[in-house]
């Protein structure tokens, strides 16, 4: 642990996976999370359970992968940790149908986001445990990071402590699953909940797709090719980034031109301007007030309409067309097309 912020921060040292010796850990959900938590908690020596539907197209991967598999509802009632890695909109009612009939007095119950419980779409027992293990990161790389034995930042969180060691063996888990060799911050569940859709709103997901879109469009409709348009918004950025995840900002400015620097510096704020910080604090402000939940939660009642028109529009922008064509052109496309497959595999969903 350091004194030096103002969260507490755990370490490998923090934590003991044997906590968990003698128990079973059941994985509900083999999507994108799910295979990464079930494999690393098998890998770091614990019991696990997959459950997923007889129907689900995760099962044969799950099994070829050398888990143990069953439905969800009897994962629940063979384990006393549970791990809820379904999506988000299923997961009130899995809960309903497989886990609350399921659990035990002292039980684990375990997010990896913690929307359901924070809008209180799931109210769970009060003598059951309720804690999250949230990596920051896409599951597919909590996954790559343990096999290449790196870890993957996480939040924890205790939501209700009946056990008493609700946070130790939270972060059994976290370790089983390869957090705590980079790090684990303890939030809330609100804290947690909240900036993780405002970072993925506004910044991770939609702020840097809309930017990346915006230059692309603005290049093309000024006349340049849209291939050096792509180069320069989109493959660029990867470089970027790179720079900024390993010194921040200072080492990506380091590494350019003072050319770049000064036309960065002295543009950047025009470009993302106060508008933007007034957007984004309306899209906080709808996420705070449960707006945006209430919003997705409809959606997904009336068969999701605009997230398929959304969706396909993304698909049919012309950057993703010039993208496609041009990452098969390039010697890296093979690296790519790999990393590519095996998140499809994982991904599938029934
Ligand atoms: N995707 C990420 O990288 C990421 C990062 C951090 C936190 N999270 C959180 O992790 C949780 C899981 O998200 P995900 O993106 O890994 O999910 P996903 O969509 O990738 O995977 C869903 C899995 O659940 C299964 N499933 C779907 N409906 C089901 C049902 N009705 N019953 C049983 N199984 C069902 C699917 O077969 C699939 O195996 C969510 O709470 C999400 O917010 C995700
Ligand atoms: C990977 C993200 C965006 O950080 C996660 O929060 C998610 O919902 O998938
Ligand atoms: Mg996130
Ligand atoms: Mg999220």
């Amino acid at each position: 642990m350091t004194d030096e912020f103002t969260t507490d921060i755990y370490y490998d040292d923090d934590a003991d996976v044997s906590t968990l010796d003698d128990e079973t850990v059941a994985v509900l959900g083999y999507g994108s999370q799910g295979h990464a938590h079930a494999l690393n908690l098998h890998d770091s020596g614990v019991d696990v359970v997959v459950g997923l539907r007889e129907s689900s197209s995760s099962r044969s991967a799950a099994e070829a992968d050398g888990l143990t598999v069953t439905t969800p509802d009897d994962a629940v009632s063979q384990a006393s940790y549970v791990s809820v890695l379904v999506p988000d909109t299923v997961q009130a009612s899995v809960y309903e149908n497989a886990i609350e009939p399921n659990l035990e007095a002292g039980d684990t119950l375990q997010f990896a986001h913690g929307l359901n419980i924070h809008y209180n779409q799931i109210e769970p027992p009060e003598d059951v445990d309720v804690t999250m293990v949230a990596p920051k990161s896409p599951g597919h790389l909590v996954r790559r990071n343990y096999e290449n034995d790196e870890g993957t930042p996480g939040l924890l969180a205790v939501y209700q402590d009946t056990t008493g060691d609700a946070q130790g063996r939270a972060l059994a888990y976290a370790k089983g699953i390869g957090c705590t060799r980079a790090g684990v911050i303890e939030t809330t569940f609100q804290e947690e909940v909240e900036s993780d859709l405002f970072g993925e709103q506004a910044v991770l997901c939609g702020g840097v797709t809309s930017l990346v879109k915006h230059g692309y469009e603005t290049l093309v409709d000024a006349g340049y090719s849209p291939e050096i348009a792509y180069f320069e918004c989109l493959n660029e950025l990867k470089l970027i980034v790179d720079l900024m995840y390993e010194g921040g900002h200072a080492e990506m400015w380091d590494s350019v031109s003072d050319t770049a620097e000064y036309g960065g510096l002295s543009r950047g704020d025009r470009i993302v301007d106060e508008s933007v910080r007034e957007n984004m604090e309306e899209t906080l402000e709808e996420i705070q007030n449960g707006e945006f939940t209430r919003e997705w939660i409809l959606e997904n009642q009336a068969g999701r309409p605009s997230y398929h028109q959304l969706r396909d529009a993304e698909k049919n922008h012309e950057i993703e067309q010039v993208g496609e064509r041009l990452r098969d052109l390039f010697a890296w496309a093979d690296e790519a097309s790999e990393n590519e497959d095996e998140s499809v595999q994982v991904q599938a969903d029934d």
